[in-house]
């Protein structure tokens, strides 16, 4: 059996003629936070919503998602146990993350919905442990002043917060994060991801992550995969990677994955800059 956290093979995805994702294979290893980078378009999104086992792959012979050890899908069809791998997942989107109306300390109680009789969560019955619980998850990522409050009336970053309370509440094994920082002011950005490293490195939680911003990358993520047009342009320790590769990776033409940083660095102009908020200079060693 492997120490795997995430295991893909042969993974390719279709849209209307279109392939996002092109024969993806992956081993991560690595219990930190790994960040999925590049360009827009590339298939981090889609990357992900496979592994949390939300979208299908094409259907092809060999196709394999494992999350943790356990079978996400395969060749096209979700795994007899993908609602056990989904319960396991904590899950921290960019939007629609949340119930509204409802209010922050509802919100994080819903990720108690896997251990709780489906009657008491319908009626909003929650158990007293389960709401100190809760109340505990909220106080983790300084929200419990807001537990009354409805989710509509938080700001971006607040919200995400709630969102990484739900997972704590959920006792999620792994949390994946979809551009969990893309609509936030820097200061909230450093906050959720501060926050996303805590919880990795105390509660030992895996987090796999997109992002569009590369110093955000750099700085919180100890481990790398990075796409190019559907495929894996660079897999591996987040200090390793040169700011050739970087540059490489988010230029228009297509040059060869792993250009070496001399070629890169000589004529190919990175695209990234918007996406880097900081010098990528100083932070790779
Ligand atoms: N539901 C869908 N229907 C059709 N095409 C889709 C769908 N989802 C994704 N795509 C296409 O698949 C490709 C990869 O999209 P994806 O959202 O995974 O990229 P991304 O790297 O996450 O981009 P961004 O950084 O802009 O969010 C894009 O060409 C996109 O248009």
């Amino acid at each position: 059996m492997s120490n795997n956290i995430i295991e893909v093979r042969r993974l390719s995805k279709t849209f209307d003629n279109k392939k996002a994702l092109k024969e993806i294979s992956l081993d991560i290893s690595h219990g930190g936070i790994t960040a999925l980078l590049g360009p827009s378009g590339s298939g981090k999104s889609t990357l992900l919503r496979h592994l949390s086992g939300l979208v299908c792959s094409d259907r092809q012979e060999g196709t394999e998602i494992r999350v943790l050890g356990q079978l996400v899908q395969s060749e096209g069809r979700a795994a007899s146990q993908v609602r056990g791998c989904r319960a396991r997942a904590g899950y921290i989107f960019q939007q629609f993350n949340l119930v509204n109306r409802l209010s922050v300390l509802t919100n994080v109680l819903i990720g108690a919905l896997g251990s709780t009789a489906r009657w008491r969560t319908l009626t909003g019955r929650f158990t007293p442990e389960q709401r100190r619980q809760a109340m505990q998850a909220l106080e983790r990522v300084g929200m419990a002043a807001f537990a009354e409050q409805r989710v509509s009336t938080l700001s971006g970053g607040q919200q995400q917060r709630v969102a990484i309370a739900r997972s704590l509440m959920q006792q999620a094994h792994i949390i994946f994060a979809d551009e969990p920082i893309a609509s936030l002011d820097p200061e909230s950005a450093r906050t959720v991801m501060e926050l996303l490293k805590d919880i990795n490195e105390r509660e030992g939680i895996p987090v796999v992550v997109t992002l569009h911003q590369v110093d955000y990358a750099l700085k919180y993520c100890q481990h790398l995969v990075a796409l190019r047009e559907g495929e894996v342009f660079y897999q591996g320790a987040a200090e390793a990677i040169t700011e050739g590769e970087l540059a490489s990776l988010y230029t228009q033409s297509r040059p060869d994955s792993r250009v070496p940083a001399s070629d890169a660095a000589a004529g190919v102009r990175p695209r990234s800059t918007p996406f880097v908020t900081g010098s990528i200079q100083g932070q790779l060693s």
